[in-house]
């Protein structure tokens, strides 16, 4: 909710442009920012037992010398162990929670997956598309909620639901 009381979806909020002092909305998890109100996305469908059809999710993922395949953009061979890419995570997450940094940010840098280069953002997914242990954490968020660390094949990762 914004000060004047006007509810906005999760994660946006109202701010004032210094520059020009009209009011514009920023979406704390895309970075994204517009003059309009925001709305509430079309409700997305939901399956037989209530859970949503598709989610969107960003990831940061930690890649290591066990990783289905151990290079990024980040680095041609990713030689970190397992243990190291879990503190590297876990330290993430904790900058990510306390407010020190943006995940969009963090992501953009940190990411050893190749959608760094969109913060993080996977887009839109239905079940099925994903590594299975990603796809449980996914689908366990409510939209604005941050997992806890999540091993798959690919690595290491946390997950924030966006929609
Ligand atoms: C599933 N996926 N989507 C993108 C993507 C999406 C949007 C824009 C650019 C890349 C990249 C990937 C992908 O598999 N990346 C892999 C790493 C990886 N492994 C994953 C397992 C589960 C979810 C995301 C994952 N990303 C890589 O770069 O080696």
């Amino acid at each position: 909710m914004s000060d004047d009381g006007e509810t906005l979806p999760a994660g946006w909020e109202k701010r004032t442009s210094r520059s020009t002092g009209q009011s514009y909305y920023l979406n704390q998890f895309t970075k994204e920012s517009q003059w309009d109100v925001p709305t509430e996305p079309a409700k997305a469908a939901s399956n037989n037992k209530g859970g949503p059809e598709k989610v969107q999710c960003s990831h940061l993922l930690v890649k290591h010398a066990g990783s289905r395949r151990p290079s990024s953009w980040k680095s041609e061979e990713i030689t970190r162990s397992k243990e190291e890419a879990i503190k590297m995570v876990q330290e993430f997450r904790d900058q990510i929670s306390s407010g020190k940094a943006s995940f969009a940010e963090l992501a953009s840098t940190e990411s050893d997956c190749s959608s760094a280069k969109r913060g993080g953002d996977l887009g839109l997914f239905g079940r099925n598309a994903m590594q299975k242990p990603f796809e449980e954490a996914a689908f366990a968020l409510k939209v604005g909620e941050l997992s806890n660390i999540v091993e798959t094949d690919s690595g290491v990762h946390i997950i924030m639901r966006t929609a």
